[in-house]
């Protein structure tokens, strides 16, 4: 299980750590860890010039060890120190003085033009780790700004300076910077914000370091990485006494006009993860059959008798009066229920809507907001939702009773009772109309077979980056990617996972 530990969380873990070790214990490890990274990037350089950035806190202690630990070996190190020696934490100070001691060149972190002087073969940063807490501002900027025009590798310790390691935002937002690091050696243990948001451009090739911390003091965390471990339990072989009323109904309703692609694509890809009948509950006029896929059944809403099925309800819906109605008897309707685009606009327009869907708790639902959608259901701004995805999914779930799946670079589930899940697979490819849809419909089809609902969400979204990032593979994307496409990579996914992993 891949875990995710809060900035307040590695704390407490740093705390129990340290009561029971020899003061800079934990920063020599740290320290020694970077270097050995360093010299591993640099194998095989001939003249070697690795630039450390230092900053006021442990973080720069880190480097600060780490200079001292390189100096030994058969290169140049230079370090750029911003930090004030009087208020230097004492490990940190301590790693001053031995850096001092050692073969290592100091230069001024003010003077871009200084550091430019040089041609890096690496550079470290050790400006800021989990304990920033302002935007990187003048002549740290200037450096920042400097150190993200360079090619060479730059290696961030712990978290690349000015990312927040819980969010994955820029401290302060935009305008602010933080450094690109092409690798990040994370210390004691994995951080969500490395994994959503803006982390994973500025994050690089992520590597982990325990620091050798004993198992006792860490504690249970409250966010994960997704993978297949999480959701392999529900996948089954097909039994052979089986037929179409084995596997389910998916009913999907939207399709208002003009918007009649979003429920078809839906629609097909519930047919294609294997749901036993799919139905088209269109709020106008239905078409008389898909042409492509005439195993899909096309009927007008009003007619639609919801009952157990499981429902998608959302894709080109409208907010039309009509739509309105529909919805909120799909949301009196018993099955379970997938709820996607304007289906979430509406009901974050109405609170009797908002009532219907937390009044469901007991049966499942499971909402795939996109960053507005999400602003709109929190009465937020998008800008406030990407801040803070992690928060803003849970908050959604815990609000609205459901699975939240926020979408976007790095897709985060939360769930009703706190936790996360933070999505690994997909790729800018799937930034491309359509897709949700085919998200809702893959949700709604392993509901419809009897997946749980938690397993249900985690494998949609997993499977649904996982197609993506093979096709990327095969040349077919990241330009021009298209939903339809996206279908049958996942229907050949989905029986690969099943074939390869089902118990
Ligand atoms: N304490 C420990 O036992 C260990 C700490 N470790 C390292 O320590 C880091 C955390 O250290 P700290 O808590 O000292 O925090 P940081 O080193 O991340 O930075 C905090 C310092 O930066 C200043 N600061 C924050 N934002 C600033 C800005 N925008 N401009 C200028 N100054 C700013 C703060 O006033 C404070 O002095 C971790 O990320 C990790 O690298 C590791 O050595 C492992 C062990
Ligand atoms: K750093």
């Amino acid at each position: 299980m891949s875990a995710l530990y809060s900035i307040a969380e590695i704390r407490q873990i740093e705390h129990a750590a340290k009561a029971g070790l020899p003061s800079y214990t934990l920063m020599q490890r740290a320290g020694e860890a970077c270097a050995r990274l360093a010299l591993s990037l640099v194998a095989g350089e001939d003249e070697i010039h690795v630039l450390i950035l230092a900053g006021p806190g442990n973080n720069g202690g880190d480097a600060l060890e780490a200079a001292h630990y390189l100096s030994q070996f058969d290169l140049h190190v230079a370090v750029a120190l911003h930090a004030d020696e009087a208020k230097q934490p004492d490990d940190a100070r301590h790693a001053l003085q031995r850096a001092r001691e050692s073969e290592v060149e100091f230069l001024d972190v003010a003077d871009p033009g200084h550091l430019a002087s040089q041609r890096w073969t690496l550079v470290v940063d050790g400006l800021f780790g989990i304990g920033q807490t302002r935007p990187i501002v003048g002549k740290l900027r200037a450096c920042v700004d400097y150190i993200n025009t360079l090619r060479c590798p730059v290696l961030a310790i712990d978290i690349a300076s000015g990312m927040n390691a819980d969010t994955g935002s820029v401290i302060g937002g935009a305008g602010c910077v933080a450094v690109r690091a092409t690798h990040t050696l994370s210390f004691i243990g994995d951080k969500p914000g490395m994994h959503t948001c803006d982390g994973e451009d500025f994050s690089g090739d992520i590597l982990l370091e325990s620091l050798d911390i004993e198992e006792s003091c860490f504690v249970t965390p409250h966010a994960r990485l997704n993978e297949l471990s999480l959701f392999s339990s529900a996948l089954k072989p097909r039994a052979g006494n089986t037929h179409k009323g084995s596997y389910g109904d998916v009913i999907v309703v939207g399709g208002a006009h003009g918007m009649g692609g979003a429920p078809v694509l839906a629609a097909r890809m519930a047919a294609h993860a294997g749901s036993g009948r799919v139905f088209i509950a269109f709020v106008d006029d239905a078409p008389a059959y898909d042409s492509v896929h005439p195993e899909l059944m096309m009927r007008q809403a009003d007619r639609v008798e919801f009952s157990t099925a499981t429902i998608v309800v959302g894709p080109g819906l409208g907010t039309s009066r009509h739509a309105h109605d529909v919805l909120s008897r799909a949301l009196d309707a018993q099955g379970r229920i997938v709820i996607d685009a304007d289906a979430l606009n509406m009901i974050a327009a109405e609170p009797g809507l908002q009532h219907k869907l937390q009044d469901r708790a007991q049966h499942t639902s499971i909402i795939t907001p996109h960053p507005l959608e999400a602003a709109r259901l929190l009465d937020a701004t998008t800008a406030e939702i990407q801040h803070d995805r992690p928060q803003a999914a849970r908050l959604l779930a815990r609000h609205f009773k459901s699975i939240a799946i926020l979408k976007g670079a790095g897709t985060v589930i939360a769930f009703p009772d706190g936790e996360i899940v933070i999505n690994t697979t997909g790729n800018p490819a799937l930034s491309t109309a359509g897709t949700g849809d085919v998200l809702s419909g893959l949700c709604g089809a392993l509901l419809a077979q009897g997946w749980p609902a938690t397993q249900a969400a985690l494998a949609a979204v997993w499977m649904h980056g996982r197609a993506a990032d093979q096709l990327v593979d095969l040349g077919v994307g990241p330009v021009g990617l298209t939903a339809s496409e996206v279908i049958p990579a996942i229907r050949t996914l989905l029986n690969q996972i099943i074939r390869d992993h089902a118990r």
